[in-house]
């Protein structure tokens, strides 16, 4: 079935052009003017509207146990919302257990997507240990799974942390086997250290989550990684950067020649510390890791994202409720569920405070939010651009329409928005999936289930060019 988008404006990671888009089932099959409407099924009209490709969230935590629960977001709901949101593809990090075989893991996951997603998808593999069963499956990861990104924990002493040899020899199978590593980059241990020293003087205040994990602790790990990326001339991508700290050390690495990526998130670039020191334990709600900075990182943050220093924005996804779930840390701020609900909104604040106020052109929102991450995952051209022979992800995206973000509106399960009462301008109005309409007029019209999984490249097979200016 033939359907005809018309009068938009296509943007994509290099060209803005006035154009229609031809699709014929799931692939966009001509790109041009005057395609005859009599040949289609269906006429989109886009006036006034953007068209992006549909953003990639290469950081998302759906249905993930972690802290004594289970996040309030699964494949349904964590994917309706991202659609709202504009993004057609996640890519969910699929959490290995020590001692368990990484095939366990993997199943694990796919159970808890395959019914479920009405976007498509993909996984990154967690590696919390290096022993002889997981060099024996890590060549079938890649080749049969197509999974071809690693993530391993430099934090979360004594629940993901990895040791140093860990991931230094995961960055050595990496290099070997085609894989891209992940990194959480932040100082385990000294975290452990403060911790403890805050919980012994009575510190049990949402705050203190925040301020016994400092930028400090996040520039030294994220520094640790990149040199021991560069002596096993591996590749790197360093999730959730917040800090000045962290950006330094990943764009002198990228200066000297190493192959290094930086990922920020939309939390990073508007909120800070601040929020965290709310009464009534409103805090909480803003407890995830790394965590808020002061704000002058924000700016520090843009700056990197518009000269390329950093090149993608994932959400980190990693949504509990207010009610039931941060609550288990009432008495202390250890035992408050780390994570926050921004898969929804991922887009929708990075157009508005980057492009409608003049920090980010177009060209970079799509490269930042969509190209490069389809690039460097292993699945570009057919998702992050609009292209022919590329599916049919589309986000028709009105950049006039004013909001308020709240959880009285989102889509999400999770019971609050960190982001609440924030007025932004831009909403994706029709968001298509390979071809198909999931979401029309800002309703949801799309099924369970008819998200697909993606089988990825290897890393490097896909051309990383330099980032768009
Ligand atoms: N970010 C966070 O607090 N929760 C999700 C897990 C992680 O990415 O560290
Ligand atoms: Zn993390
Ligand atoms: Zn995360």
């Amino acid at each position: 079935m033939k359907k005809l988008i018309r009068n938009g404006t296509i943007v994509t990671a290099s060209e803005t052009y006035k154009g229609d888009i031809l699709i014929d089932n799931e692939k966009i099959v001509a790109l041009g003017k005057d395609f005859k409407e009599e040949d289609v099924a269906e006429v989109i009209d886009a006036s006034g509207c953007f068209i992006f490709p549909g953003g990639v969230d290469p950081h998302t935590h759906l249905d993930m146990p972690f802290g004594g629960t289970v996040t309030r977001d699964d494949f349904d709901s964590g994917t309706v919302a991202a659609a709202h949101g504009g993004t057609t593809t996640v890519i969910d990090f699929c959490l290995s257990e020590k001692g368990k075989s990484l095939n366990n893991a993997i199943n694990t996951w796919h159970e808890k997507s395959q019914d479920k997603a009405v976007i498509d998808y993909s996984f990154h593999l967690m590696i919390g240990e290096i022993t002889a069963e997981v060099l024996d499956e890590l060549p079938s990861v890649i080749e049969e799974e197509g999974i071809t990104s690693f993530k391993v924990f430099m934090a979360y002493k004594n629940v993901f942390q990895a040791d140093d040899a860990t991931l230094f020899h995961t960055l050595i199978k990496a290099k070997e086997l085609g894989a891209l590593v992940m990194v959480h980059a932040e100082n385990g241990d000294v975290i452990d250290y403060l911790t403890k020293e805050a919980l012994a003087k009575g510190q049990t205040e949402p705050i203190h989550h925040a301020l016994t994990r400092p930028p400090a602790a996040e520039g030294e790990a994220t520094g640790r990684a990149c040199q021991l990326t560069s002596l096993a001339d591996s590749q790197l991508y360093v999730v959730h950067v917040t800090c000045e700290q962290a950006v330094k050390q990943i764009d002198e690495a990228r200066k000297s020649g190493a192959d290094i990526w930086g990922e920020t998130c939309p939390q990073y670039l508007v909120l800070d510390q601040e929020v965290m020191r709310q009464s009534n334990f409103e805090g909480a709600k803003y407890v995830w890791s790394p965590p808020l900075r002061d704000k002058e990182h924000q700016e520090v943050l843009w700056n990197a994202l518009k000269i390329g220093a950093l090149q993608t924005i994932g959400s980190d996804q990693c949504s509990f409720d207010f009610q039931g779930q941060k609550d288990l840390g009432r008495e202390d701020f250890t035992k408050i569920p780390n994570g926050g609900p921004m898969i929804e909104d991922r887009m929708s604040i990075l157009f508005s405070e980057g492009v409608a106020k003049g920090r980010l052109s177009l060209n970079q929102f799509v490269d930042i939010t969509s190209t490069r991450a389809a690039k460097l995952f292993g699945i570009y051209p057919k998702k992050g651009t609009i292209s022919v022979g590329a599916d049919a992800d589309l986000v028709i995206f009105d950049p006039e329409v004013k909001r308020t973000i709240s959880a009285d509106t989102h889509h999400l399960a999770v019971d609050y928005n960190a982001f609440e009462g924030m007025e932004v301008k831009g909403q994706p109005k029709t968001v298509l999936s390979r071809g198909k309409t999931i979401i029309n007029d800002q309703i949801f019209v799309g099924s369970n289930g008819d998200g697909q999984f993606i089988k990825r490249a290897k890393y490097g097979e896909v051309l990383q060019e330099q980032t768009v200016q």
